[in-house]
């Protein structure tokens, strides 16, 4: 098959090729010509990541999305700064991401929760680490409880809490240290489709109430619709960023949001763009 440029993409409507702009204030990540090659055990070279100019503002919630294996945590570890590029040029708040990326938050598809730490002093952690005091960091904590639901849980064990229960302590942790960009990788892959809802729901408050941007790594067409302020679609390996579709759904988006025309709508232009990109 030959290879598609992003002009192959263009006839889905409303579809936005490389370079991307962000859509609001100040430039959070400006990543341009990023290329990424592994080199694998046995000395052959895997080309992840072919091409992808990226730019996200203050704020702004941006997902990747992409067929399996084309590169998003790639391109997410790059960002964190875990991973550096073979190629391009990539600044976070225009610094190199290696010298900001503590001041990220970072949230997986597992928790990571420490077990032998109840749930106040796990999400108070990095605030422990920073040497805040503990009255500011009970405050803090409390607070942060309050925002993802959890009011009332900080003397729980991790382990007496549900799979979303455990993700949104992972969530306030992250977001202890008011991070200006939020890096997720799959953060609801791990469970069921009705509580991946709800976090939904509950992470769009999140971000409309702290205004923190958000970078998010999913494999769920309709989560990243959700939730986005932009959809980034990747094609195939060596990936490229095939189209950057701006969601204008109306916010504050909730329940009814889903399964929504104006939501399937904008589903059916990522799935398109996905189809024309190499599928899912
Ligand atoms: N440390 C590594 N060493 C060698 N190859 C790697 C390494 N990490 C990832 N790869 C390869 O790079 C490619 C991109 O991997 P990556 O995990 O970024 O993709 P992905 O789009 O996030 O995948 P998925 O959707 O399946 O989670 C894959 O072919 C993977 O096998």
């Amino acid at each position: 098959m030959p290879e598609l440029t992003a002009n192959d993409v263009a006839p889905v409507e409303g579809a936005q090729v490389p370079p991307s702009e962000p859509r609001s204030g100040d430039e959070v990540i400006a990543m341009t010509g990023i290329q990424h090659t592994y080199l694998a055990g046995n000395g052959e070279e895997i080309p992840a990541v072919g091409d992808a100019t990226l730019r996200v503002g203050a704020g702004e919630f941006v997902s990747i999305i992409g067929p399996s294996g084309c590169g998003k945590s790639t391109l997410l570890k790059i960002i964190a700064g875990l991973v550096h590029p073979s190629a391009g040029d990539i600044r976070v708040q225009g610094h190199s991401p290696a010298d900001v990326a503590p001041e990220y938050g970072l949230v997986f598809q597992a928790p990571n929760l420490l077990p032998w730490r109840n749930v106040a002093a796990n999400v108070g952690l990095p605030l422990e680490i920073n040497g805040v005091g503990r009255r500011d960091r009970e405050r803090r904590v409390e607070e942060l409880l309050e925002l993802v639901g959890l009011q009332g849980f900080g003397r729980k064990s991790p382990r007496e809490l549900s799979g979303g229960m455990q993700q949104r302590v992972a969530i306030a942790r992250a977001l202890t240290t008011d991070p200006p960009l939020l890096l997720m990788d799959e953060p609801f892959g791990a469970l069921d489709a009705m509580t991946r809802e709800q976090m939904n729901i509950e992470l769009q408050a999140v971000n409309a109430e702290l205004g923190t941007a958000v970078v998010m790594v999913t494999h769920s067409i309709d989560e990243a619709v959700f939730l986005s302020d932009r959809v980034v679609v990747m094609s195939a390996r060596p990936s490229r960023v095939a189209a950057d579709l701006p969601i204008d759904l109306p916010r504050p988006r909730g329940q009814e949001t889903f399964g929504s025309a104006e939501l399937g709508r904008h589903a059916n232009q990522v799935r398109a763009v996905m189809n024309q990109a190499g599928g899912h």
